[in-house]
């Protein structure tokens, strides 16, 4: 086991993110001080009751004398936040966060960053439908990829401890421009929920139309592909407003496919759908080879697992 390169960690967000950061630091048996804020009280309240942190008034307070903060909120506050704790950060303050997009964050953060400190942005690859302080577990990011998108000009040193830092809590660290990471979770993660969600809005339309219970005796697939559209709106919201370009281009490349698809079963062209979906199987089934999907820990109650 290496040695945890921050002494004191100020998680500004108490929910699902920062809860299992707050876990699997626990985990590592570091002597290590954790301090942390949420915007409303029953999350501060309830923070505390599960012993997360040291729980504190404002962000802020929070951040005060942390050599790593990490801002664990929704893409739309992270900016509020970054002006909330600038005042109280000192010279070699590492300022990070867990944000799902991240070009906007450096936009949004880095310009409020005092001489000296630095931001770096990062985005574990790792979640569930669930969100809150309850939420969190150790093992959240266990075998799973943590994307570190440094500006040309930060310092390798500094990369180098926030690396160390994620891999302590079990994950896979990668660094990647933050452009290109938007447009690749674009593909993965952002476009593949707003589908999710879009095809619950058409079975609950479909069941209003209808009068049936087409939800209620939803078959296993919908299961499945729905899973993700139980995830946190605010969450969601903010991610698609932020990462707006990637978005917009991935579902026009999407709806193309979907047209092509359309146009196939109405003109009975059972060729192109076969072709198409031994393509896509064996796409899909090398994914779960190269062990994207085998080495996720098993996530018990903490969610229902997808069909793999
Ligand atoms: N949920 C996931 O699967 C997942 C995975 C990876 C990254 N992320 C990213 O991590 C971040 C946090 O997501 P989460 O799932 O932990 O969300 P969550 O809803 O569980 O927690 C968000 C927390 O932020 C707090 N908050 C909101 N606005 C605030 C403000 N202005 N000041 C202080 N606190 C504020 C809320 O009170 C809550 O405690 C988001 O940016 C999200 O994009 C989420
Ligand atoms: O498993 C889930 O519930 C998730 O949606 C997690 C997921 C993802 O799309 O993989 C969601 C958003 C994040 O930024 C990272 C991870």
């Amino acid at each position: 086991m290496t040695t945890q390169p921050f002494r004191h960690v100020a998680l500004i967000g108490l929910g699902l993110i920062a809860s299992s950061i707050s876990h699997a630091l626990r985990r590592t048996g570091h002597d290590l001080r954790i301090t942390g804020y949420a915007r409303s009280a029953a999350t501060r309240h309830r923070a505390a009751e599960l012993g997360l942190c040291e729980v504190r008034d404002s962000a802020a307070e929070a951040a005060a004398g942390a050599d790593l903060v990490i801002l664990c909120v929704p893409m739309g506050a992270m900016e509020q936040v970054a002006r909330e704790i600038a005042p109280v950060l000192t010279p070699g303050t590492v300022v990070s966060d867990v944000g799902s997009v991240k070009a906007s964050v450096l936009e949004a953060v880095a310009p409020h960053m005092p001489t000296g400190v630095t931001f770096i942005p990062a985005h574990p690859i790792a979640g569930t439908e669930h969100s809150g302080p309850d939420a969190g577990f150790a093992e959240l990011f266990d075998n799973r990829w943590c994307l570190i998108t440094p500006s040309q000009d930060t310092n390798p040193a500094e990369i180098a401890r926030l690396r160390v830092f994620w891999e302590e809590l079990g994950a896979r660290v990668d660094e990647m421009e933050a452009a290109h990471h938007d447009l690749v979770l674009a593909v993965t993660s952002h476009a593949p929920h707003l589908i999710a969600y879009t095809m619950v809005g058409v079975a609950d339309d479909l069941r209003r139309v209808t009068n049936s219970e087409v939800i209620q005796y939803s078959a296993a697939g919908f299961r499945d592909f729905t899973r993700i559209a139980a995830s946190d709106p605010t969450m969601w919201r903010d991610v698609f407003l932020t990462n707006k370009d990637a978005t917009l281009e991935i579902l026009g490349r999407f709806t193309e496919e979907l047209f092509a698809l359309q146009r196939a079963i109405r003109t009975g062209d059972g060729d192109m759908l076969h072709a198409y979906f031994t393509r896509t199987r064996a796409i899909r089934r090398s994914i779960v080879q190269a062990g994207q999907d085998t080495d996720a820990p098993d996530f018990g109650r903490h969610t229902r697992k997808s069909s793999r």
